[in-house]
């Protein structure tokens, strides 16, 4: 996350925060042991709440464990006494700025969640509530994500029927919001979760060898779901600032010329590459190195959109007609790493034996660099590489 981005909202009761005093007191009226609280700590120096596992957070909820951690706070896994469930629940840190975002989220989360049906793609909130100074975001409870997935895999991607159903239902969550008029924009394998923890292990040939047998794990149900609305953009806002994590970041945004719902088919193109490969499409940290990985891949960028580049991305452009490079690198590996890539037809062959041609078909339709020209989630959902799909 780059950028918080705020709006303008009625106050509301957590704009005050509570009083230390007054939690306790609350809370020693309710009977002791199960429904004691921890005694009042300090946050930690990043703003986070301390606790320690099994204690409660509210008499309500019991903390059995730390699922993630993210830069708005932490993800507790906690059983709901009162609903009987296990649930995620995002502790927000207790700053201005991540308390403000956390409200927007709440508000998307809820908006997402009314059409129960058509979002159930979309991870579901249960509640909120403001505790010692803490935004609480409870939902229901996910397994890993794509990334986590992939790691404890060894990077061993997907078999591309399982990347046709992650292809599938990531369109539809990102249909869905676009109708909504919302804009995800940070899109990635660590925001797409699988709804259950429970995977197979199948055995595997070891690359480049005849004989050795290995084992990868395949997850058991190809469901997903979308998590981290703590970025998502309304349609009416304004849409200059930098947004996205920098590998799934559409070219428009980069060269400054202000983004919308395309952006988020440029991730999701970015991701599909990665969980066929096991790695990141553009690996790297630079704008420039940026720019140049994509037109290996990509082709040249288009020069309108090279001449309408704001002063600080023009740059890193020669005569405002083409990329300064390699004149431009900073170094020589930046050099080799950007030779490395090929033409996205060739990485995708490499990986795809079958059905490989409509895959990459649908790749070059969602990572177009012009963004009125790239498919809208509908589109990209009626493309034939979906025509197999349950
Ligand atoms: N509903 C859930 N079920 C299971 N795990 C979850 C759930 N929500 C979040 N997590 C875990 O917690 C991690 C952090 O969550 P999330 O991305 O929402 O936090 P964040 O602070 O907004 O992160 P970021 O820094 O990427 O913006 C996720 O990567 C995931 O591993």
């Amino acid at each position: 996350m780059e950028n918080i981005r705020t709006r303008k909202r009625l106050r509301l009761a957590w704009d005050v925060a509570p009083s230390g005093r007054e939690e306790d007191r609350f809370e020693a009226a309710v009977p002791a042991a199960r429904g004691a609280s921890p005694p009042w700590r300090d946050d930690d120096r990043e703003g986070h709440y301390v606790f320690d596992l099994g204690e409660n957070l509210t008499p309500r909820y019991k903390i059995l464990s730390k699922i993630g951690e993210g830069t708005f706070g932490r993800v507790l896994e906690c059983w709901d006494r009162e609903a009987r469930e296990y649930v995620a629940i995002k502790v927000v840190r207790s700053i201005r700025k991540y308390r403000h975002a956390a409200m927007i989220e709440i508000d998307v989360l809820t908006s997402l969640s009314k059409n129960v049906s058509e979002g159930s793609r979309c991870v579901q909130i249960r509640r909120w509530f403001d505790y010692r100074n803490h935004i609480c975001i409870v939902c229901e409870k996910l397994g890993p994500s794509l990334y986590d997935f992939l790691k404890r895999n060894k990077y061993y991607p997907f078999p591309v029927d399982l990347v046709r159903e992650f292809g599938r239902q990531l369109l539809e969550a990102v249909a869905y919001m676009h109708d909504l008029r919302l804009i995800h924009t940070d899109l990635k394998p660590e925001n797409i979760l699988l709804v259950s923890s429970e995977y197979i292990k199948v055995p595997t040939r070891k690359r480049n060898s005849q004989d050795e047998v290995q084992f990868k794990c395949l997850p058991k149900s190809s469901a997903i779901k979308l998590i981290d609305f703590g970025s998502t953009a309304f349609d009416n806002h304004d849409h200059n600032s930098i947004v996205s994590t920098r590998h799934y970041r559409a070219p428009e945004i980069i060269l400054g010329l202000g983004w919308h719902y395309p952006c988020d088919l440029w991730s999701i193109g970015c991701i599909l590459v990665e969980l066929c490969s096991g790695e990141a499409l553009f690996q790297t940290h630079e704008n420039l190195e940026h720019l140049a990985m994509m037109e290996r891949v990509l082709g040249p960028i288009p020069e309108h959109m090279i001449q309408g580049a704001n002063s600080l991305a023009s740059k890193y452009f020669k005569r405002g007609t083409r990329l300064n490079w390699p004149e431009g690198a900073v170094s020589r590996e930046s050099i080799r790493a950007v030779r490395k890539l090929d033409s996205l037809k060739n990485l995708v062959s490499r990986h795809v034996e079958h059905g490989a041609a409509a895959l990459i078909d649908l790749l070059y339709g969602m990572l177009r660099f012009e963004p009125a020209e790239r498919f809208t989630a509908r589109e990209a959902l009626n493309h034939p590489f979906f025509e197999n799909s349950t």
